[in-house]
């Protein structure tokens, strides 16, 4: 993750770039594969709401732990052989997502596609800070994210793109997700086979130059890290366990639509951020403002889920209130951490974020279906997702607390931030 002095060729480093992010691509694309067959599981499988809850927050529960040796893993093997070696990872979880007989056969594949996957995108991280060590960085990062949020939409459009595929029953859908998976893998061997390249000219870091990791430094993070860690768990567990999970489902039995609707309904807010995320990211940094940006995104998620379960309103209102805030706040988030922290506990600071993160994102769908079972939630009884929302609601505004107690205390501009830190 280190600069080199000398960068690799500008066309290479954009070819890597796409590559990472056509990877990233089908990362995403199989995370949120679970949602658009949720429905169809319970129907022909008689899965629980709580066992489609669990089939994403055990993705996030290896994490827990994992993702802090991840980051290490990357630092000393390097960005392009984990890339190649965590899509491998990925793409096994896949396949026994798909073909496993039995739940728990498909939930070991969704803990194995975890596995790879978190580590993965920290990898992914990591290549384009090798690539793009100079002004670009941002950009190409937000169009990495960009390019992964193409994924998750594109999941989300899936029954309608391939309508017949989702006809055939739940399995269809998930053997076309581990083929995605697969092209990945192919980008990231690309990938991989580039980088020697560069890699053995001595224009990037041959790996094995972790430093060492020293619990002690986790100490050293000022006040205005935490709040941004607490904000981060809450608002990502709310999007993720709500988006991922049960918006789809929610949609249909609460909203009334069909599947291919309900699913292009979610999907827009991912397509939103495809576009959003590098401008916002990019208008940002020219304003040099970030936590009124963090505070305005977050604020968002509450009031859109407000919307959704107190009025009946367009159900335009709501998707447009949770695609801004799903474009805004991982644009603005990720650079922020970076002000907050000295750059040498960068990835440790977000490897810690994402080790929290992932215990609330897997709670978070956990409770939620819980919550859906306990009030025997269906479309025959939309008022049993109360709960859930109620819950939703809850943390998402906890977590806009944090959004403004981070914007008071620290936050006016981005130089305060850094003095905070
Ligand atoms: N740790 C990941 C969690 C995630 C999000 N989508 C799929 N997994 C993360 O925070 N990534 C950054 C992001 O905004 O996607």
């Amino acid at each position: 993750m280190t600069a080199a002095s000398a960068q690799p060729p500008r066309g290479l480093a954009w070819l890597i770039g796409a590559l990472v992010a056509a990877s990233q691509f089908g990362n995403y694309y199989v995370y949120d594969s679970i949602g658009p067959v949720a429905d169809l599981l319970q129907q022909q499988r008689g899965f629980s709401d709580s066992q489609v809850g669990l089939l994403n927050a055990i993705y996030s529960l290896p994490n827990v732990v994992l993702i802090l040796v991840g980051g290490v893993l990357v630092d000393r093997f390097g960005a392009a052989r984990m890339t190649l070696w965590t899509s491998l990872v990925c793409l096994a979880g896949a396949l026994l997502t798909a073909f496993s007989p039995d739940f728990f056969g498909m939930a070991a594949g969704r803990l194995l596609f975890g596995i790879g996957a978190e580590t993965f995108s920290i990898a992914t991280l990591a290549a384009i800070a090798d690539y793009f060590g100079g002004s670009s960085l941002a950009l190409a990062m937000g169009l990495a994210l960009g390019i992964g949020r193409l994924g998750s939409a594109s999941a989300d459009m899936s029954p309608t793109w391939f309508a017949g595929t989702y006809a055939r029953g739940w399995q269809p859908p998930l053997v076309l997700a581990a083929g995605v998976a697969a092209t990945s893998l192919g980008a990231a061997a690309v990938y991989w086979w580039l980088d020697r390249g560069p890699r053995r000219a001595g224009l990037l870091p041959t790996g094995n130059s972790a430093e060492k990791f020293v619990w002690r430094d986790l100490l050293h993070f000022g006040r205005a890290y935490w709040y941004l860690l607490v904000l981060c768990v809450l608002w990502y567990s709310v999007i993720l366990a709500f988006r991922s999970t049960f918006s789809i489902k929610y949609f249909q039995h609460v909203h009334g639509l069909d599947l291919a609707t309900a699913g292009e309904m979610n999907s827009y807010v991912f397509l939103a951020a495809v576009f959003a995320t590098p401008a916002f990211g990019w208008l940002c940094d020219r304003l040099q403002r970030y936590a009124p940006f963090l505070a305005f995104g977050t604020l968002l998620l509450p009031v859109a889920l407000a919307v959704l379960a107190l009025t009946h309103w367009s159900l335009w209102i709501s998707t447009a209130l949770i695609g801004i805030s799903y474009s805004l706040v991982p644009a603005v988030m990720w650079p922020l951490a970076s002000r907050l922290v000295a750059p040498s506990r960068f990835g440790t600071a977000i490897g810690l974020m994402w080790v929290i993160q992932n215990a609330g994102i897997s709670g978070a769908n956990l409770v939620a279906g819980w919550l859906n079972d306990r009030a025997v939630a269906s479309a025959a009884n939309p008022a049993g997702y109360d709960g859930m929302m109620v819950f939703f609601g809850t943390a998402s505004t906890l977590g806009l607390v944090c959004a403004l107690v981070l914007w008071a205390t620290a936050g006016r501009r981005h130089h305060e931030l850094k003095a905070s830190a």
